[in-house]
């Protein structure tokens, strides 16, 4: 019963009262805090950028996978202090199972390699668009889900998966229309920091927190960062030479402070040298003070960026060789980009390239006659379709100022009038709406 009195809102299903003075309350037809709903022009805005995302995914051989939103708890929980662990959007559900929605997909992209075991064929290059979903507090007002594409090499070691998933990024900027005036890729490799923290003899398991502390260096004072960093144990030299690290400004530098037989230094020179063949090099900048949020990262790292410094980062990966042996599986090297859904719709207003997809059909076929006008019309409906029109069938009597007022509105090409007159002669009247001509044409050649 509605408004039922233990305050439990219940939908009734008994027929609502005729002239009752009482409506029933309305109920709250709004999506849950966080989240959106998507009317027909925002899908047709989201369907356009998901088919460029999948479009790039498939122009380079990658595979489609999918795995469930709700995922156990235990993919999730990581020790290193990261915002996203933080803000899980988890639950014990009514088996005491403690499961969470996905914050981000590359875990579960780990838990299905560790479920193909060797029978997965290596190297596998795989690609999803899924929700992702975090609890904020909503003092914050942040969005609670958002949509991301992965694209993801597993089992090659070498630098050239890197470019390849760079290359991927910068065609899918290309393609909509942004250049690498607009937008960037900073590049960095965590084995720089990795090495400052050998050379102060820090202890191993240290080095993922400090990562996740150093990536907030933009968001936070200097000063909060040296704290935590402190808190971390670091010690003051430690620290001072952590962050002198991160002001590097090109591999030159780099090569002074680490030597030039450094690991770090050898593979961002290949990456930028394999760039430049791809020839997407004027894409990308050394900037040794990217290390990005995420624990798991342990090599190459980069994130896409606005050149005009407005907007949050655009996108972001790297590569993360360790994550199956953190869920106690045999290690294979993984390298992967997450790209969310907001930042770039933003990115594509500021830029004046935020398409508005019209919703349109080929046909509209209305029925200006009696019953067995309307059965001759869905005869023709149907072949119309199955030769591969797209056709919008008015189903009630309608007013021709009405049909003609749609079929405007749906951008339709031709009106299509099955009358009895015409259908008598073997004919349906047809109404070229872009020409502004009307003819009759013959039923066996409307297809
Ligand atoms: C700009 C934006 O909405 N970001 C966003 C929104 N929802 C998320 C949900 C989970 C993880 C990260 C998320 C990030």
């Amino acid at each position: 019963r509605a408004g039922a009195d233990d305050g439990q809102r219940r939908v009734t299903t008994a027929m609502p009262k005729k002239d009752s003075a009482e409506r029933i309350k309305m109920i709250d037809t709004s999506s849950p805090r966080g989240t959106r709903d998507f009317l027909p022009p925002d899908m047709r805005l989201r369907n356009w950028l998901f088919g460029h995302f999948r479009a790039v995914s498939e122009s380079y051989g990658f595979e489609e996978i999918d795995a469930p939103v709700l995922e156990s708890e235990e993919l999730f929980v990581r020790k290193a202090g990261e915002e996203i662990t933080q803000q899980l959007y988890n639950f014990e559900d009514k088996g005491g199972r403690k499961v969470a929605l996905r914050p981000e997909i590359t875990p579960s992209l780990a838990r299905l390699v560790l479920q193909s075991g060797k029978a997965l064929p290596l190297p596998a290059k795989w690609f999803a668009i899924g929700q992702c979903w975090r609890y904020e507090r909503m003092t914050r007002g942040r969005r609670r889900e958002h949509y991301q594409w992965n694209m993801d090499i597993i089992g090659c070691q070498g630098i050239t998966a890197e470019v390849e998933l760079l290359s991927a990024i910068t065609t899918f900027f290309t393609n909509v229309g942004i250049t690498s005036e607009d937008v960037g890729i900073k590049v960095n490799n965590r084995k720089v920091l990795q090495a400052v923290l050998e050379k102060y003899e820090t202890p191993p398991e240290k080095f993922a927190p400090v990562c996740v502390v150093v990536d907030k260096l933009e968001k936070l004072p200097r000063e909060k960062i040296v704290a935590e960093l402190s808190d971390l144990g670091l010690a003051e030299e430690t620290v001072e030479g952590l962050l002198n690290s991160l002001t590097l400004s090109t591999l030159e530098e780099l090569a002074d402070i680490v030597g030039e037989d450094n690991e770090a230094y050898m593979e961002l020179q290949q990456l930028f040298a394999l760039a430049e063949a791809y020839g997407f090099k004027d894409w990308l900048v050394f900037d040794a003070s990217v290390v990005r949020g995420l624990a798991y990262y342990t090599g190459t790292v980069f994130e896409g960026f606005d050149r005009a410094g407005t907007l949050r980062a655009i996108c972001g990966g790297g590569r993360y060789d360790a994550l199956l042996a953190a869920f106690g599986g045999e290690s294979k090297p993984m390298v992967g980009f997450g790209f969310g859904d907001a930042v770039i719709v933003e990115l594509l207003k500021d830029k004046g390239l935020l398409p508005s997809p019209p919703h349109s059909v080929e046909d509209v076929v209305v029925v200006l006659g009696d019953d067995q006008q309307r059965l001759n019309a869905s005869g023709l409906v149907t072949r119309l379709r199955q030769s591969g029109r797209k056709v919008d069938f008015i189903l009630e009597d309608k007013k021709m100022k009405w049909v003609l007022k749609h079929s405007d509105r749906v951008s339709a090409e031709r009106l299509i009038i099955v009358g009895d007159r015409e259908w008598q002669e073997g004919n349906v009247r047809v109404k070229m709406l872009e020409a502004r001509e009307e003819m009759d044409v013959p039923i066996a050649e409307i297809c």
